[in-house]
């Protein structure tokens, strides 16, 4: 079958794409406005052109709209985050409670992205050495889908201070599926350009990724 013509892209895309990489934000803050459901159908087809190994194409979403299993998440997330604060130094405790690391109540729509580890998909391949490979798959699908959602004015947050067997039981979800990410996914209450993180004085972004030559 004959392909179309590989598009080219030129320095205003290039210009507008470093844009784009730059104002993309994790977001903890939402206006209540709902989200058009074809606009989440958009971010979830460009979620599944993401590279997989294999192609095995791994990435489960699962909306959550039921407020009794979004109770259970939301109890789950307070109780690891408690966890989580005691076992910062205590010099550093303070500042991790006054850090907010979630949407659970804020965003429209909540999302828990799984990795189906049973999958046929693929058929193993580049996964016998390392099958950890199918959950960076999904995290390339969730990186893709925050692009866009970003180009689009749209916030995504991912929250992980959450434990995997509670998330999975409270969703019911296939056998073999495994928690990889939970998605707040709403309009932003404001565009920041700068990581939460870092003007919270938590962790800055380093200058650039650090690069050995060997
Ligand atoms: C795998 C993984 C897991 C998490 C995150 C990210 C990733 C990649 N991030 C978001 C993270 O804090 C954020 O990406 C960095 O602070 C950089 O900020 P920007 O994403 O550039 O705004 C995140 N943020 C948060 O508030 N609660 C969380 O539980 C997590 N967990």
């Amino acid at each position: 079958m004959a392909q179309a013509p590989a598009p080219t892209f030129d320095d205003t895309f290039h210009d507008a794409f470093a844009t784009l990489l730059r104002w993309r934000r994790d977001v903890r803050r939402f206006r209540p406005d709902p989200v058009p459901e074809a606009l989440i159908e958009t971010l979830l087809r460009a979620a599944h052109q993401a590279p997989s190994v294999g192609n095995s194409q791994p990435w489960r979403f699962v909306r959550v709209r039921d407020a009794g299993r979004l109770d259970a998440i939301v109890a789950d997330f307070q109780a690891c985050n408690a966890r989580a604060r005691s076992q910062q130094p205590a010099e550093r405790q303070l500042a991790y409670g006054a850090l907010k690391v979630e949407g659970l109540r804020d965003a429209p729509v909540q999302m828990a992205v799984f990795c189906d580890d049973a999958t046929a998909q693929g058929h193993g391949l580049g996964q016998a050495t390392m099958p950890e490979t199918r959950a960076y798959s999904v995290v390339l699908a969730i990186h893709t889908l925050w692009l866009v959602a970003r180009a689009h004015g749209l916030g995504v947050g991912w929250v992980s201070i959450l434990s995997p067997d509670t998330v999975t039981r409270a969703l019911d979800v296939p056998e073999g599926w495994r928690f990889v990410a939970w998605l707040c996914i709403g309009w932003p209450d404001q565009a920041l350009e700068i990581p939460e993180l870092e003007t919270a004085g938590w962790q800055a972004r380093a200058p650039r990724a650090l690069v050995l030559e060997r």
